[in-house]
């Protein structure tokens, strides 16, 4: 029997993962705790997803407007960038969780703040902001839920110079005249774009790689170059960074191997994430601080003998997105109140849409992932802009919509969608690669005339449909 210390199962973390966790078994019936250290709501509601695509919106508005002729003459002046980031601190409560505690409360949950930490199996400590330690243990499970910080690398000068990192570019409070940008991946490609469009003048990445967005299709992040250097944002890939100093005057200089340099007033680390285990208490329960945790398709932690501690959302590794540490939680929640639920998506059918414009929308594996895996397949690919729906839509809309086919299924096994606005796409292709839909049955799904969903229509026939 649950006593005050004592509950069914305790979430470490109030993200979106952590949240959903506690929600589902709460609902079920479980006494359940849920231990947070920050903010409830967590990096996505407060440094991630929630103020960045705020800041990103009014950029978009305007560029949409632009391609329909007549509407872009509506468009007279700068954006409002005061509103802008009132707009932000708005849709993140300005930092303050105290509207999202009422939902815990309502459903049951009981929040604990403080920073917790394993002491053995299924038992744990949390030390409040004045230092204060409570213990408490779980009878059924401890689910972690404590997300990722980011990667600082260790480059000279760049930890000295105070760099922004997801949390100093979603806070700001200005935008800053120059901007220079450390890894082009999801973070620095949408937050660049974003600063440029309101209203700094220079902006500069600086990716490793070859192109931006290196885990999508090299064409993706290619196409987002070309649109980038149209607006003025300057991209450098294939360079290393070696030292950064932060100058008197603010100003912060940046040298590249082979002597090049940048100079701007900000410089944004977006360099990838690490999971938050390294004050966790793993070691206490025989798994290494620092890394995540590795789980099975129960999300249950596969170096333990016992099912007890599990862990969804970032932590895991297995995919950085809020909608996946969701189902995750989900699952989980399932699982715990006895149902044999499995997950079949956080490795092959991860959805992302990175929301630059273009935005580049995809879902299952590469060209390359597929190749690696020794599928034979076919890749069959279809101007974005060639369909009625985006002529409709405004002027010089392009893109790729691709799809890449297991010959021998004859179902899809990943979809890539570049262009501007194709988000709401994703999710068909979600579905037919999740449900592993024939394309025989595809065929008889008719996309409705004029909408960019016609883009299915074009990719089937290019197939030989
Ligand atoms: C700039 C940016 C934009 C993003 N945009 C998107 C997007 O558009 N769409 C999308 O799907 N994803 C996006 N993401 C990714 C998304 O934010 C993460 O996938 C999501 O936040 C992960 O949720 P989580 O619950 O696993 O972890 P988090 O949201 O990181 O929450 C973990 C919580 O655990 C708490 N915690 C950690 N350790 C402890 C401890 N020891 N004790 C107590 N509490 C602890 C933390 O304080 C935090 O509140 C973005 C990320 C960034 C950085
Ligand atoms: N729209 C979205 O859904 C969204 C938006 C932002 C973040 N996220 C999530 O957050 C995660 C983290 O995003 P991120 O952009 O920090 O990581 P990322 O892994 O997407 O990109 C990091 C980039 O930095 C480059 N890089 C690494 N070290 C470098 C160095 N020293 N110099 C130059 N380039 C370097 C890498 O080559 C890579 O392209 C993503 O994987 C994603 O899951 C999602």
């Amino acid at each position: 029997m649950a006593g005050n210390d004592v509950y069914d199962v305790i979430v470490i973390g109030a993200g979106p993962a952590g949240e959903n966790v506690a929600g589902r078994t709460a609902a079920g019936g479980l006494s359940t705790a849920i231990v947070e250290r920050e903010l409830v709501g967590g990096e996505c509601s407060y440094w991630g997803c929630i103020p960045s695509k705020t800041l990103i919106r009014p950029g978009d508005v305007i560029a949409a407007a632009k391609r329909v002729p007549g509407a872009d003459a509506a468009v007279t002046g700068p954006i409002d960038v005061q509103a802008a980031l009132a707009r932000r601190d708005y849709m993140t409560s300005s930092w303050d969780d105290s509207g999202a505690v009422p939902w815990l409360n309502d459903s049951g949950i009981a929040l604990i703040r403080g920073h917790a930490r394993l002491t053995g199996p299924r038992t744990l400590d949390v030390t409040d902001s004045e230092g204060n330690v409570r213990s408490l243990s779980a009878t059924k499970a401890v689910v972690l839920a404590t997300g990722t910080k980011a990667v600082v690398p260790p480059i000279p000068g760049l930890a000295e110079a105070n760099p922004w990192t997801n949390r100093g570019v979603t806070e700001m409070k200005e935008i800053p005249q120059r901007l220079v940008v450390i890894g082009g991946g999801f973070v620095g490609a949408e937050m660049a774009q974003a600063v440029r469009r309101l209203g700094a003048s220079e902006v500069t990445v600086l990716e490793g790689g070859p192109h931006l967005l290196s885990r999508e299709e090299p064409f993706a992040g290619q196409e987002v170059g070309k649109a980038f250097a149209t607006e003025g944002i300057s991209v450098r890939t294939g360079v290393k960074v070696t030292a950064v100093a932060r100058a008197g005057d603010g100003s912060v200089k940046v040298t590249l191997d082979g002597g090049d340099e940048v100079v701007a007033d900000e410089i944004l680390v977006a360099t990838g994430r690490r999971p938050a285990t390294d004050d966790l208490g793993l070691d206490q329960v025989g798994l290494t601080p620092g890394q995540p945790v590795s789980v099975d398709d129960q999300l249950a932690a596969t170096e333990l003998d016992e099912k007890w501690l599990y862990a969804v959302g970032d932590v895991n590794g297995l995919a950085l997105l809020t909608h996946m540490g969701k189902y995750q939680a989900r699952l989980v929640g399932d699982i715990l109140l006895g149902k044999d639920a499995r997950d079949r998506s956080s490795r092959d059918v991860v959805p992302r849409v990175t929301f630059t414009d273009p935005q580049v929308c995809a879902v299952g594996l590469t060209e390359k992932q597929s190749r690696e895996r020794g599928l034979d397949i076919r890749v069959v690919s279809t101007p974005t802009g060639g369909v009625a729906g985006a002529t409709t839509s405004g002027d010089g809309i392009e893109g790729t919509s691709q799809i890449i086919v297991d010959v021998a299924r004859e179902v899809i096994v990943g979809a890539t969608f570049t262009g501007p606005g194709v988000s709401e796409l994703l999710h068909s292709a979600t579905i037919a690669i999740s449900a592993q839909v024939p394309l025989a049955d595809l065929w008889h799904a008719v996309p409705s005339f004029p909408t960019l969903s016609e883009v299915w229509l074009r990719l089937l026939e290019s197939y030989g449909l």
